[in-house]
C-alpha cells in the first residue's frame, strides 16, 4: 500500500509506517494501537492516520467538524463513548469513529452498530474484559540447550537474524561440531555438506532450519502461548460470557495453556517431573545416603567386639597398614550392607529407572572404606545421563506441544481480536441504552447533489424527544426537545430557555449520527451535512481587530460550499446591538441564497427579521409562566413564532398585576 496517499501521511511518517510487522493490516482494521508502535507516531497521530486510512477508502473528504466548538462537540461524543469501554484498544478504537460526509462510510458503522446493539454488557463481561489486551509477541527469549552451527559467514548472520533465541557459531570444520557438542545438548548445523557424517552427540544436520524458526525453537511458540496465556484465557471468558461464537475449541485452548507454564516451561507431565526433581535433588540425596551407610556401619561397629590376632596388631603398628585392611575382614557383611543402603535410598528418593540405578550403584561401591564416601566420577556420569534424559524429554514435549499450539495460534489472535472488538461494540450499546438512543434516518444529501436517493428532500434536520448528554444536570432530569428546521431560521427565546443546550443538542446529534452511531432521541431526521460550522455565544463585545477577524470568518463562510450546517449562538453581542442587527441579517441574506441549513441563537429576533432582505423564519422558546418568580419554559420551540423575551414578559407581569398600571402598559407597547 502507498502510505503517502493516506491523507495526512507525509514520507517520513510512511516510513515508519512500513516498519511495523503487518501495517496494512492494521490500517484496515484501525487498530491504532498497533499503529502507536511505529517510530515517532504519537497516540493522537495514530488515531489521525487510521481515520485518514478509512476515509480515503470511502474517498472521503472529511471536514464536517469546521470550527473549534464543532470539533468540542465531537470531543465530548468520544469522551462519552470512550468512558464506556473496558480496554484501552477500544478506548483508542473508539476514535476512529468520526464524523464523515460520505454515505458509505457512515453506513459501513451503522452496519457495524447494528450488531453492537443487540450486545448486553454484564458485569460479568466488563470484568472478563479488563484482562484482555492485545497480544505481546516475546521478545528477549534465549535457548541455552541448542545452538546453530555454519561454515559460512553469510549463513551465520542469516542464522542470527532469523533464530535470534539461539546462540550461533562459525565452525571450520566436523572436529568444531564435536567440541560444541560437549557443551550443548543438541547441535543444529546448517550446512548440507555434513549431511551422513557421524558424530557424538545430539548433532543435526538440517540445511533448511532457518526458513521454520518454529521447529528448531519450539520455544517461541510456547512462549508467545505462555506469555499472553492471561489475556488469551480472559478473551475464552469474554466468548463464554457473551455466547461470541469463537473461533477455536476452548477446552484445547485451555488444556494446551496447562501444558506450559509462564516461563515456558513444560508442566503436568509426569517423566519429566521426575526427572527434573533428581537433576536438582541428586547432590543432596548422595549426601543423604553417605549418612545412611555411615549410620548404619558406626552402629555395627559399635556393637561388635573386635578381636585382633597378635601379628595383624604387629603390622599394624609396624607397618602402618590401615585399619580399613581389618575392617573388610572383621566387618566386610556390614559394609555391603551399609552400601546396599545408600544404593537403595539413592534409587528410591530420586526414583531412578533401572538404568539410572545401574548407575547409581557405582557412586557407593568399591574397597570397604570408614566412613563410606561417594565416588565423584560416577556420581557425574549420573548426573550427565539424568540431566539428558530430562532436556530430552522436555524438548520432545516441547515439540509435541508446539505442534498441537501451532495450528490454535492464528485462531487464538482472532479471539483476542474478537474480544476487544467486543469491547468497542460494548461501549456503542452502553452509549446508546444510557442515553435512551436510536438510530437517525438520513434523507439525502444536504447539497441535493445528483444521485442521491432522496436528492429533492429539503436540507435540514427533524428531531423529536432529543435529550443532550452534555447538559449540566443529570440525564434523567433533562427534559426532551422536539425541534426540526431546514432552511435558515432564527431562535428567540427567554434567558436560560435552553437555547445553547438545544443548539449543543443539534450539534451533538449530526455528528454523532455522521459517525454513524445512534443517536439521543426518540425520532431523528437528517440530511447529511458537508460542513458543520459551530460558533458559540461570544463573552463580550470585541475589539475592532476581533470583530474584523470575525466578519472575515462569515465572509468566507457564506462563499463556501454547499450543504453545509450553521449554528450561531447570540453573534450579536460581538458589537452594538444596531449593527449586530444589521450584520447578522446580512449573513442569514447570504446563507439562505446558498441554500445553507442554519440556527441563530439571538434576543435580537425581531430587528434582524426587519433588516434582512428575505423571509426569514424565527422560532421561539417559550416560557409558559412565572412559578415562584422563577420563569418556566417549555424547551420545545415554537414554529414561526417570536417568543417574548425575559424583560418583556417581567413587563407584562406587572402591567397584570400592579394597581396603577398605566407606566407599565405603556411599556409593554413598546415591545
Ligand atoms: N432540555 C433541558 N432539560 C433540562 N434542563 C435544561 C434543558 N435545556 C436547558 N436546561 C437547563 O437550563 C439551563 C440554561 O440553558 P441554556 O444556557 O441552554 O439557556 P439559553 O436559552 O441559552 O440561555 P441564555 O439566553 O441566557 O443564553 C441549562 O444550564 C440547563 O440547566
Amino acid at each position: 500500500m502507498e502510505f503517502e496517499s493516506i491523507p495526512g501521511v507525509g514520507a517520513k511518517t510512511a516510513d515508519a509506517l512500513a516498519e511495523l510487522d503487518d501495517p496494512e493490516t492494521a490500517l484496515q482494521q484501525g487498530d491504532v494501537l498497533t499503529l502507536m508502535d511505529a517510530p515517532g507516531v504519537s497516540e493522537g497521530r495514530a488515531a489521525a492516520i487510521a481515520r485518514g486510512a478509512i476515509r480515503k477508502r470511502h474517498d472521503d473528504p472529511g471536514g464536517l467538524l469546521a470550527t473549534e466548538q464543532a470539533r468540542d462537540l465531537y470531543e465530548s461524543v468520544l469522551a462519552l463513548l470512550q468512558e464506556r469501554a473496558v480496554t484501552t484498544y477500544a478506548e483508542k478504537r473508539l476514535e476512529t469513529l468520526y464524523p464523515a460526509t460520505t454515505q458509505s462510510r457512515i453506513e459501513e458503522v451503522r452496519a457495524s452498530v447494528e450488531a453492537a446493539l443487540k450486545r448486553e454488557p454484564t458485569p460479568e463481561l466488563r470484568e472478563a474484559l479488563a484482562n484482555v489486551a492485545p497480544l505481546e509477541s516475546p521478545s528477549g527469549l534465549r535457548v541455552r540447550e541448542r545452538c546453530l552451527a555454519t561454515t559460512d559467514a553469510e549463513r551465520y548472520a542469516a542464522a542470527r537474524e532469523a533464530i535470534p533465541e539461539l546462540s550461533a557459531e562459525v565452525v571450520d570444520d566436523g572436529h568444531d561440531i564435536e567440541e560444541l557438542a560437549r557443551s550443548y545438548a543438541t547441535v543444529i548445523v546448517l550446512d548440507e555438506t555434513f549431511a551422513g557424517s557421524d558424530f557424538t552427540g545430539d548433532v543435526r544436520v538440517l540445511p533448511d532450519a532457518l526458513e521454520s524458526p518454529g521447529d528448531v525453537v519450539p520455544e517461541r511458540l510456547l512462549a508467545f502461548f505462555a506469555e499472553n496465556r492471561e489475556r488469551l484465557l480472559a478473551a475464552a471468558r469474554v466468548h463464554e460470557e457473551s455466547g461470541l461464537e469463537p473461533p477455536l475449541d476452548l477446552d484445547a485452548l485451555t488444556d494446551g495453556l496447562a501444558r506450559v507454564d509462564e516461563d515456558g516451561t513444560i508442566v503436568g507431565d509426569e517423566e519429566l517431573e521426575r526427572l527434573t526433581t533428581a537433576v536438582d535433588d541428586l547432590d543432596a540425596a548422595v549426601g543423604t545416603a553417605e549418612s545412611v551407610a555411615n549410620d548404619h556401619l558406626r552402629a555395627a561397629i559399635k556393637e561388635r567386639d573386635v578381636t585382633i590376632e597378635g601379628q595383624d596388631f604387629l603390622s599394624l603398628v609396624e607397618q602402618g597398614a590401615r585399619v580399613d585392611s581389618l575392617l573388610s575382614r572383621e566387618l566386610d557383611d556390614e559394609f555391603d550392607a551399609a552400601l546396599e543402603k545408600a544404593r537403595n535410598y539413592l534409587t528410591e528418593s530420586l526414583a531412578l529407572t533401572d538404568h539410572e540405578s545401574e548407575l547409581a550403584d557405582h557412586v557407593f561401591s568399591g574397597e570397604p572404606t570408614f566412613p563410606v564416601s561417594r565416588r565423584d566420577d560416577a556420581v557425574s556420569r549420573l548426573n550427565t545421563e539424568l540431566t539428558s534424559a530430562r532436556d530430552r524429554r522436555s524438548a520432545e514435549l516441547k515439540a509435541d506441544l508446539a505442534d498441537d499450539l501451532a495450528a490454535l495460534k492464528t485462531p487464538a489472535e482472532e479471539l483476542v481480536r474478537n474480544a476487544l472488538e467486543l469491547d468497542v461494540e460494548l461501549a456503542i450499546a452502553a452509549f446508546a441504552r444510557d442515553f435512551d438512543c436510536t438510530m437517525p434516518e438520513f434523507v439525502g444529501d444536504a447539497t441535493g447533489a445528483e444521485g442521491d436517493d432522496d436528492a429533492d428532500a429539503t436540507p435540514g434536520f427533524e428531531i423529536e424527544g432529543g435529550r443532550s448528554p452534555i447538559l449540566d444536570v443529570e440525564f434523567a432530569a433533562v427534559e426532551p426537545v422536539d425541534y426540526s428546521v431546514d432552511g435558515v431560521t432564527l431562535l428567540s427565546g427567554v434567558n436560560s430557555g435552553g437555547k445553547t443546550s438545544l443548539l449543543d443538542l443539534v450539534g451533538l446529534i449530526v455528528i454523532a449520527a455522521q459517525m454513524g452511531l445512534p443517536v439521543p432521541a426518540e425520532r431523528v431526521q437528517l440530511s447529511r451535512f458537508t460542513e458543520l460550522h459551530y460558533y458559540a455565544k461570544s463573552q463580550g463585545t470585541l475589539d475592532a481587530g476581533a470583530f474584523e477577524s470575525t466578519l472575515r470568518d462569515f465572509g468566507d463562510l457564506v462563499a463556501g460550499a454547499d450543504g453545509r450546517l450553521v449554528l450561531v449562538d447570540e453573534l450579536e453581542s460581538i458589537t452594538e446591538p444596531g449593527a449586530s442587527a444589521k450584520i447578522i441579517a446580512g449573513i442569514l441574506e447570504a446563507l439562505d441564497r446558498q441554500g445553507a441549513t442554519a440556527v441563530f441563537v439571538s434576543h435580537l429576533a425581531r430587528e434582524i427579521r426587519d433588516a434582512a432582505g428575505v423571509d426569514v423564519a424565527v422560532d421561539g422558546i417559550e416560557a409558559v409562566g412565572l412559578v415562584d418568580g422563577e420563569l418556566k419554559v417549555d424547551r420545545s420551540p415554537v414554529k414561526d413564532h417570536l417568543a417574548r423575551s425575559t424583560p418583556e414578559l417581567i413587563v407584562e407581569k406587572l402591567a397584570d398585576d400592579a394597581d396603577d398600571a398605566d407606566f407599565y402598559d405603556s411599556l409593554l407597547e413598546k415591545f
